[in-house]
């Protein structure tokens, strides 16, 4: 391509990214008014040997906002060629014309394959930095497939070869990203709670940005959302017929349905029952393997990232933070004004409490929650460790308390139960009971779990208004990132912050 013909074909890729990014399920500025998105920088990557592979490139597309804010950096892996390959089916097409066409690399298994080839030679191109994280790392090359995985979240990540997981960050930040980072720390310390780190892609730069990674496939392993349906689905909810496989709840989850059995079809009533409380018996176990497993990952973290007292001023600021977010969330959602009170005074008793009862801070999951957490022939694996999408790098990677993961599956456990009874049971009744009462026996089983593991019972009533802000606080981010992402679900976290409050209005 020449000079001029370059240029207009930025100016033309940038013109079809105002369009096609804010359409995208992991753009993550929904909430603001966008004004045009601009082609920061074109990396481009491509197979050395044999000469005249695939072409692939890395764009940074910067969208920028009328709100006056800062823009924000997405990464968008493109295939350019003058046709579509057959093998990468029907991908996303970006931008074309008459003799090019440029579409979603991840979709194409020879550009993906190209990826996991270069950073298994950790190989360094113009702008990007490949790495093998696990010296004993050999991918075949070419990857005989690979695979979209298809399911809703935040990034975008391939399954190569059935073995491997390529994750592609969206949203760049100007540093690491701290599932890369922390993904490194639980390696050194050996921990066996994660999948293995395999290999990474990020900038130049000393301190990133991340751009991939590349880990362990851990395949056929439910989530604990995944478990977590199954069990609910086949509780004798009263006054409901038990749910036909996958059918409870809202609008399709991420892995909503996956493994879901349904109830009493087929049996007798009493045969079900039995089939609920033998299934409900094993999730108490599995949910208190869960807790030790989370404590396990906090020690390990706190034994290689370090750790300190989270002290007055530690407490000052997270009561400070907490009711910044909610400002921020009664801006957005109106219908949280009725709980404005209660929350600023939940947010209050954090900074009041006293420091010796609030233990100490250091480097944790961030956004734990039974979908980050996958149940693998030898135990849990948790994944995921971004921290919130929504909140700032330099947020997400500063140090918190543990009882903040500890929150955030508590709260889970309560997003399943609700789940599955579904918008229309609003107004608690008999099956709500029931439901809630899963939730709160999962509850006790995971925090027992936590604590013989950990010697820290998160319910200790010492701790009691750290525990009880952080799952508000968890909450009203909830009832935000629904509001953007899946309106029909908002009433779920939202009725929570009733029930937390005690002040259910059955609104
Ligand atoms: N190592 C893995 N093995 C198997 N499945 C995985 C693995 N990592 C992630 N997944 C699946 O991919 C989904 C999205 O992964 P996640 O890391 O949470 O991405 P995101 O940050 O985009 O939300 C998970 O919910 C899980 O179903
Ligand atoms: O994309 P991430 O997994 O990093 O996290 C975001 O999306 C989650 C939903 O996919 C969201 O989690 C909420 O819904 C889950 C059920 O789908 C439930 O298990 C969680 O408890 C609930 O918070 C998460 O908050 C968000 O950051």
């Amino acid at each position: 391509m020449t000079a001029p013909a370059r240029v207009t074909w930025s100016a033309r890729l940038a013109a079809s990214l105002t369009v096609w990014l804010p359409t995208q399920r992991w753009f993550a500025g929904k909430g603001r008014p966008l004004r045009h998105v601009g082609v920061e920088h074109c990396l481009p990557f491509r197979e050395a040997r044999p000469p005249g592979g695939p072409e692939g490139v890395i764009v940074v597309a910067r969208a920028h906002f009328a709100d006056g804010g800062p823009p924000e950096d997405y990464q968008v892996p493109l295939g350019v060629s003058s046709r579509l390959p057959a093998a990468a089916g029907t991908p996303a097409v970006v931008a074309r014309d008459r003799d090019t066409v440029v579409y979603d690399a991840l979709a194409d298994p020879e550009l993906t394959s190209c990826l996991v080839g270069l950073i298994a030679r950790g190989t360094r191109t113009d702008g990007l930095r490949f790495r093998a994280e696990s010296p004993g790392m050999r991918p075949p090359h070419p990857v005989p497939s690979s695979r979209p995985l298809g399911v809703e979240q935040s990034n975008s990540s391939v399954v190569v070869d059935g073995r491997y997981l390529l994750k592609v960050f969206r949203r760049l930040g100007p540093g690491r990203n701290p599932d890369l980072e922390l993904h490194r720390m639980l390696h050194v310390a050996g921990s066996a709670h994660v999948p293995r780190l395999l290999g990474s892609i990020e900038g130049p730069a000393a301190d990133g940005p991340t751009y991939a990674t590349l880990q362990e496939y851990a395949e056929d392993a439910p989530s604990g959302w995944d478990l977590a349906l199954r069990d609910l689905r086949r509780l004798p909810l009263p006054g409901r017929a038990a749910a036909p496989a996958g059918g409870a709840g809202g609008s399709g989850g991420r892995t909503d349905g996956a493994g879901a059995t349904g109830g009493t079809r087929g049996g007798t009533a009493a045969s079900a029952a039995e089939a609920a409380s033998t299934a409900e018996a094993a999730g108490v176990g599995e949910a208190w393997r869960l807790g030790e497993a989370v404590a396990a990952v906090h020690r390990e973290l706190a034994a290689v990232g370090g750790s300190r007292p989270l002290g007055r001023p530690g407490l000052a600021r997270l009561a400070g933070a907490m009711t910044n977010r909610l400002d921020l969330a009664l801006e957005a959602v109106p219908r949280l004004a009725p709980y404005e009170k209660a929350l600023r005074e939940a947010f209050a008793a954090v900074a009041g409490m006293e420091p010796e009862a609030a233990g100490r801070v250091q480097r944790v999951h961030g956004d734990l929650h039974l979908g980050q957490v996958l149940r693998a022939p030898d135990g849990w694996l948790l994944i995921d460790f971004e921290g919130e999408p929504a909140r700032p790098l330099t947020e997400r990677r500063a140090m918190a308390s543990p009882v903040r993961d500890v929150a955030g599956m508590l709260r889970s456990f309560s997003y399943a139960a609700y789940h599955v009874l579904g918008a229309a049971d609003r107004v608690p009744g008999p099956a709500g009971a029931v439901a809630e009462a899963w939730a709160r026996r999962m509850q006790g089983a995971f925090c027992d779990g936590y604590a013989a593991a950990s010697r820290v019972d998160p319910r200790s009533r010492a701790r009691a208004p750290l525990l009880a802000a952080y799952q508000l606080d968890k909450a009203v981010y909830e009832v935000l990132y629904e509001t953007r992402n899946r309106p029909d679900w908002a009433w779920n976290p939202l009725r929570a912050i009733g029930r937390l409050l005690g002040t259910d209005s059955g609104q």
